[in-house]
């Protein structure tokens, strides 16, 4: 059988598969991303006596496993049913979305599906216009602010200067961008700073959450600014290329912030002793990408809920055969 990746690539033009697949530079980050996991090896526990439990609570609310949807944007790219069919399919698998600033469909249509949703934000130059897109996603009822640390500017990416791949056709756009007939273009800016993240806290009540830490100094002074969560990720590799993988970058963040705030990780999850690899390095879930927009690809939201289901199979079966107590003790590194 065909992976959903396979059928994605057959089925998009080659310059939105592209724009999905690839990353910044010579694309080393992407690859490492899962080059990292399969260094790495486990050493189970036996007659632990404990049933694996896949259920997670985290600041914005409660997952039934610890695979979120991370965010992506254009999915109407993917799919004519774009974030509708994926927040339909976090829905029916009780997991979380997290929405995208760059969604092809507006924040408050999501909603409507009754997904837990977090909205990702890239702060904007203009921050009364940031202000305005933040009380939208608070208003339609997101759970948590996704703050993208990672991106003071666009990484340069081959692929899609390769492709001519700049912006999106003719019929789609940023749908939280809009305001009635414009749609402003998202902004990155060297200048967005710790500032910016307090003056969002002051804001909102959503809990903030950075996403894109790759230093353990940063998650510190994260939590010193409120953070509630510190999402480590180094954005799939799309924005600096040789980057650290995210899971080899996990330990030391998850050791800096403590029992302070929950971390995640996201890079090269992309089956379930990924999964339970990370949760024993120190992650409390892990958000997983491109897996989500092949199955979005490939068959909608029927392709997305299948993917989630094989990550909760594999979790599952993974956390079983791996035992209990889930640590650091029970990964190698070969
Ligand atoms: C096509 C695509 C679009 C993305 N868009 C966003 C985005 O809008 N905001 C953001 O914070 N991260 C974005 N990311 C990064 C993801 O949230 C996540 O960090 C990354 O995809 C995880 O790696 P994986 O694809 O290997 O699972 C995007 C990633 C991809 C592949
Ligand atoms: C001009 C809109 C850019 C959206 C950014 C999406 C993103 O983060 C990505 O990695 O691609």
């Amino acid at each position: 059988m065909p992976s959903y990746e396979a059928i994605a690539r057959q089925r998009l033009p080659k310059a939105h598969y592209d724009y999905f697949a690839g990353g910044a530079g010579d694309e080393s980050a992407v690859h490492e991303n899962e080059a990292a996991f399969a260094r790495l090896r486990l050493a189970p526990r036996v007659l632990g006596g404990v049933a694996p439990d896949l259920a997670v609570t985290l600041p914005g609310g409660r997952a039934s496993l610890p695979v979120l949807v991370a965010p992506t944007a254009f999915h109407r790219l993917a799919h004519p049913d774009g974030e509708l069919a994926t927040a339909r399919a976090a829905a029916a698998e009780d997991t979380v979305m997290i929405v995208s600033m760059a969604s092809t469909i507006p924040i408050e249509a999501i909603a409507e599906t009754g997904a837990t949703l977090w909205f990702q934000l890239y702060v904007q130059p203009d921050m009364a216009f940031t202000e305005r897109v933040v009380g939208r996603a608070e208003k339609a009822g997101c759970r948590a602010l996704v703050v993208t640390a990672d991106s003071p500017v666009f990484g340069i990416r081959p692929r899609d200067l390769h492709n001519g791949f700049r912006d999106l056709p003719e019929g789609l756009a940023c749908e939280n961008l809009r305001e009635g007939d414009v749609v402003r273009p998202i902004e990155f800016s060297p200048e967005i700073s710790w500032a910016h993240l307090d003056r969002l806290r002051e804001v909102t009540d959503m809990p903030l959450v950075v996403k894109g830490v790759t230093h353990p100094d940063d998650a510190r002074t994260a939590v010193g600014h409120g953070a509630a969560m510190v999402m480590v990720s180094n954005h799939g590799g799309r924005q600096l290329d040789r980057v650290a993988a995210a899971i080899d970058l996990l330990p030391e963040i998850a050791d800096a912030v403590g029992a302070a705030v929950p971390v995640t990780v996201d890079g090269g999850v992309r089956r379930g002793t990924d999964v339970v690899t990370a949760l024993a390095l120190g992650a409390r879930a892990v958000l997983v990408g491109r897996p989500i927009i092949w199955g979005l690809a490939a068959e909608g939201e029927r392709g997305v809920r299948e993917v989630l289901r094989r990550f909760r199979a594999e979790t599952e079966v993974a956390m079983a055969l791996v035992g209990a107590p889930l640590d650091r003790s029970v990964v190698r590194r070969c």
